[in-house]
């Protein structure tokens, strides 16, 4: 039997509970209201809102109930509310249990092509049914709207939910993996303290929400900038949830060394192996030509030209985000959306034997000698858990290891800069002038 309810938008106000099965949109505006006093959105488009409850393959055509129901207002809000059983379809029978992914940022140009490569499978899997959960603020509700009518226009079989709203409290309930995208960009004439002061409020306030509502082991990867910093103090407000759990992105630096290394040797870049990217995501990153191999080989091996690696490459690199802004007139949104692709797959999916990953983690326990109680990027190989390990077997030399000291005091100079917002005292700025985001140059 099929069930389908009108519900006037007036009745649309806060979820309570989903069916782990059903495509819906859901607008937090009123718990928005209630813990940051703004102005609830209207919802003209969506004053007329269908939300069906299907059971056979044949829904019959929509019965129009009481906009006060409560019953059915706990039960299913937003434009569709189709409920399936997967277990009882032959096609879905056999899929995963629901994971629920939280993304912020989520109306803006990155997650414009994340979430299709999330919602199509190509994430987690074609067997992974994803429940979305899109945090926007006032500024992008209506736009938010609009990703989800395209979510829902996609068609995509695995997408069973997807939730908009403006409170992380509400957006970050039970949430298994966050990707963590929205952040204010630079703008003209904003100090680097400024921007770290500002977006660190925003990734403190998100910490604690994780904190308070995630699922307890919540993998969190921090893609707003600065993110190694973000993320420093997105776990230290989320003192519940494992300090390892925080990723800064730092896969879009490691895929354009590769990228630099292929084109100078001559070779298509699934040749290129084993690069790193230690430090921060900014100019000062350290992408690791020493450990690097090409069809096997060291990198040192095969393209013998020291000064181009130590000096052309490094840069190229390191302002790549630049270079990349002139020309388009906005930071990579496309490459960076794979490359959040790439650091989930990498943690979801076993490390090729040999191989490893770059990733900004919490450096507590390194074995690399790198100051304890920063987010730093570093090598790494997973079982495909979800977890990772530190990769032991790299070498150093005197270049990567005066590299690596660059990016660290920059890195500990901004943690001194956040000290208000990571729980650790009184904050004092004395950043490094001469270094900057790759989008900054
Ligand atoms: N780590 C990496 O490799 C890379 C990181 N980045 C960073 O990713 C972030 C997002 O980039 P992108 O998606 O292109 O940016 P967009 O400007 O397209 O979207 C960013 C989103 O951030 C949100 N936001 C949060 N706070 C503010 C604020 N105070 N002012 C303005 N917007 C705010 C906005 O959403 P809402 O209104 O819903 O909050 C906005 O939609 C940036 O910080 C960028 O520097 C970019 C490329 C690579
Ligand atoms: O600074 C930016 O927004 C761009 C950026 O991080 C990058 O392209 O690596």
């Amino acid at each position: 039997m099929a069930v389908a309810e009108f519900i006037p938008s007036s009745s649309l106000n806060k979820r309570t509970s989903l069916y782990s099965s059903q495509l819906s949109y859901v607008s937090t505006q009123i718990s928005h209201q209630r813990r940051l006093s703004v102005r609830s959105l209207p919802r003209t488009n969506y004053s007329s809102q269908i939300c069906c409850s299907v059971t056979s393959k044949e829904a019959q055509a929509p019965t129009v109930v009481q906009a006060d129901d409560p019953k059915k207002k706990n039960e299913c809000y937003g434009v569709f509310c189709l409920t399936y059983d997967l277990k009882a379809e032959e096609e879905t029978g056999s899929w995963k249990k629901m994971i629920s992914v939280a993304v912020s940022g989520a109306a803006g140009m990155i997650a414009n092509h994340l979430l299709f490569k999330i919602a199509s499978g190509e994430v987690f899997g074609p067997d992974q049914p994803i429940a979305l959960r899109l945090l926007g603020s006032e500024r992008s509700l209506q736009a938010l709207e609009g990703v989800a009518m395209e979510l829902e226009d996609s068609l995509y079989p695995l997408l069973r939910e997807v939730n908009i709203g403006t409170d992380p409290y509400e957006v970050f309930q039970d949430a298994e993996w966050a990707l963590l995208i929205g952040a204010k960009p630079r703008g003209p004439g904003m100090e680097r303290a400024g921007l770290l002061d500002i977006n660190g409020q925003i990734y403190a306030a998100q910490g604690k929400a994780l904190n308070a509502v995630a699922s307890p082991n919540v993998k969190v990867i921090v893609v707003g900038n600065p993110c190694n910093t973000n993320a420093l103090i997105c776990l230290k407000n989320a003192p519940n949830i494992p300090a390892k759990n925080f990723h800064a992105l730092t896969r879009l630096d490691e895929n354009r060394a590769k990228c630099q290394l292929a084109l100078k040797a001559g070779v298509f870049y699934d040749k290129v192996s084993n690069v790193t990217i230690w430090g921060n995501h900014s100019t000062t990153q350290v992408p690791d030509f020493l450990n690097a191999k090409i069809n096997g080989l060291s990198v040192k091996e095969v393209i013998k030209d020291t000064k181009w690696l130590e000096e052309e490459f490094t840069e190229k690199v390191q302002k790549r985000g630049g270079v990349l802004i002139q020309k388009w007139g906005r930071s990579s949104a496309a490459s960076t959306a794979v490359s959040i692709v790439d650091a989930i797959r990498s943690l979801v999916t076993p490390t090729p034997e040999g191989d490893w990953f770059s990733t900004g983690v919490y450096t507590n326990g390194n074995p690399y000698g790198i100051a304890e109680d920063i987010v730093f990027s570093m090598p790494c190989r997973s079982k495909g858990d979800g977890d990772y390990e530190l990769v032991k077997e790299v070498i150093f030399d005197d270049y990567l290891r005066s590299r690596i000291k660059k990016s660290e005091d920059e890195l500990l100079a901004e943690k001194r800069c956040v000290a208000h917002l990571t729980g650790e005292g009184i904050a004092v700025c004395d950043l490094p002038g001469d270094t900057m985001l790759p989008g900054e140059m």
